[in-house]
């Protein structure tokens, strides 16, 4: 790999701390950092060079996916690491970055091959570019890299004016925006169980699939964003990045290679293909729901509007379902349910794909059967399911059996960690390219008009939930139901069963 200086913009913050750090340590400990590697962290904070040593050796401790026990590990990691003070505002800041990061490059003879990782509230990010660009940071007679965090814009408009500013100063092959969904190995694994799997891969159309559903259920509240969440909602939160991007993945045709720019040539398609949701109006494919007070795991919790730093009037979504369709040759004629929320029954993140019955299903039995159910457990724990029909043998009933492979996610890289390593290799397939951002934006705007303008009712749900009623309905009118967890965990009779006819789970 090449050697490379990487400035990390926000070095003292919380994403730092939790994710990149121990990110940047286990590809350290697996030696996917190239030899000559240095880490510039960034704050306004006054700060020795000692002192932020030790910060991030304290974030390694309590984060990183393997324990940082072995002291000699964590002392080598550190030197690679180091510190300057930067308010971004301050263009004579980014004089003394360059000098530092010059006079390094001159000292080891290095290529001046320099990653810009944003991570910094999202205001800053325009001001920061500027920036790079005036300071001379981003001419470069090697590559530049610039990894910029989410929120991308919090609408079109938005997007469009940030996208322009980073424009300025990177081409797009030089941009990497993180959607850390797609770090995740269930999310990459999507393309593969179709290509890899020809059943799979006749099956995945419109003939054969009733519905698709996808779900990212988290059981956590707002926690101490709310200064964040409250002006943004599900619908910005998940919906608009990470659920548009596990619908692109999932529905996107194969590409021929799993270049980005092939993926992000399919990934694009989908999107173009999406039915603008002026078509069937928001209202009848859209339903807000918003927290109350409730029980979850037998703790009582309390409702949005009642949490530390939330308006207690605001009527922001802490919910958000949609029915989406994909008006191309595979996907026309099924519907796409994406559902996501906070403060609900369980945690999990997972696409359910019901096929359909067969026409004929009633000539041999009178007996109703259930669907055939292909479920993809994104997290927290991976796995693939596939529900299939067969006769109890104790008495004789045709009955829905799972068959069940968990992935072995031990020393599985976390999201950040891939996602890191790819952009050190200038590899941008699992992160949002523009042209993607731009129409997901384009996609959701009518539903962020609907919920500004309080065209929506706003469903409250208790916490602990499976989220509020009228998203049932959204389904009822299709003939269809959500698949929730309770319906999808193998029951002890039913594993009985499948151990009686040989199944295996
Ligand atoms: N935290 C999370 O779980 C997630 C965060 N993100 C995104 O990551 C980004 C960072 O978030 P997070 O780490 O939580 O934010 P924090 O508020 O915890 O950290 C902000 C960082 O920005 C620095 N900073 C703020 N103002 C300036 C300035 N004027 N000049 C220089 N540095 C400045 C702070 O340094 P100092 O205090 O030393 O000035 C600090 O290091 C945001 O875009 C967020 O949306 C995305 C997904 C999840
Ligand atoms: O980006 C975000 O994701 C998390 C959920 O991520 P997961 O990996 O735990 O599924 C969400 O809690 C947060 O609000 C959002 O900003």
């Amino acid at each position: 790999m090449d050697a490379m200086t990487f400035v990390l913009f926000g070095a003292t913050g919380d994403l730092a701390k939790r994710k990149i750090f121990p990110a940047i340590y286990n590809l350290y400990l697996d030696r996917k950092l190239p030899e000559s590697f240095q880490l510039i962290g960034l704050g306004r904070r006054k700060l020795s060079e000692d002192e932020f040593r030790s910060q991030v050796a304290q974030s390694l401790r309590a984060f990183s996916r393997r324990p940082a026990a072995d002291e000699s590990a964590v002392r080598d990691f550190l030197e690679h690491i180091g510190y300057s003070e930067l308010n971004v505002n301050e263009l004579s800041d980014y004089a003394k970055l360059a000098s530092r990061i010059e006079e390094r490059e001159q000292r080891f003879v290095l290529p001046e091959n320099r990653v810009f990782y944003m991570s910094v509230a999202p205001e800053l990010f325009g001001t920061i570019v500027a920036n790079l660009q005036e300071s001379g940071l981003s001419r470069v007679s090697g590559w530049k890299r610039l990894v910029i965090e989410k929120p991308f814009g919090h609408d079109l408009e938005s997007a469009r004016i940030l996208n322009a500013s980073l424009a300025q100063a990177f081409e797009e092959k030089e941009i990497f925006r993180i959607d850390h969904y797609l770090g995740k190995p269930m999310v990459q694994n999507l393309e593969v169980l179709e290509y890899s799997n020809p059943v799979l891969q006749a099956l995945w159309r419109n003939r054969y699939v009733a519905n698709v559903q996808i779900t990212a259920a988290e059981t956590v509240g707002v926690e101490t964003r709310a200064e964040y969440y409250d002006h943004s909602g599900a619908v910005r939160d998940m919906f608009q990045n990470h659920m548009l991007q596990m619908l692109m993945m999932l529905a996107m045709q194969l590409p021929k290679h799993s270049t980005a720019e092939e993926v992000g040539f399919k990934k694009r398609k989908v999107m173009e293909a999406l039915r603008p949701l002026q078509h069937e109006g928001v209202e009848t494919s859209v339903v807000r729901g918003q927290y109350t007070a409730g029980q979850i795991g037998g703790k009582q919790v309390a409702g949005y509007t009642e949490e530390p730093g939330v308006n207690p009037a605001s009527t922001t979504d802490t919910y958000i379902a949609a029915r989406l369709w994909i008006d191309d040759y595979f996907w026309s004629e099924v519907p796409f349910y994406i559902r996501t929320g906070k403060r609900l029954a369980g945690k999990s993140t997972r696409i359910v794909i019901e096929f359909k019955d067969p026409a004929d299903k009633f000539s041999r039995t009178n007996e109703t059967t259930a669907p055939n159910l292909l479920t993809i457990d994104i997290g927290p724990e991976a796995g693939v399911t596939f529900q299939l029909n067969m006769k109890n043998p104790l008495n004789g009933k045709i009955e829905p059996v799972q068959i069940h492979t968990a992935v072995d996610e031990k020393d599985v890289p976390e999201a950040y960690e891939t996602l890191i390593a790819d952009m050190m290799r200038g590899d941008s397939t699992f992160f949002a390219h523009w042209d993607e951002v731009e129409l997901a934006w384009q996609w959701v705007q009518p539903i962020l008009n609907a919920f500004e303008r309080n065209e929506l009712p706003l469903h409250t749900y208790a916490a602990g939930s499976n989220g509020p009623e009228a998203a049932d309905r959204l389904l009822e009118q299709d003939g269809f139901h959500w698949w929730h967890d309770e319906q999808l965990t193998a029951t002890q009779e039913e594993r009985k069963l499948a151990e009686t006819a040989g199944v295996q789970f």
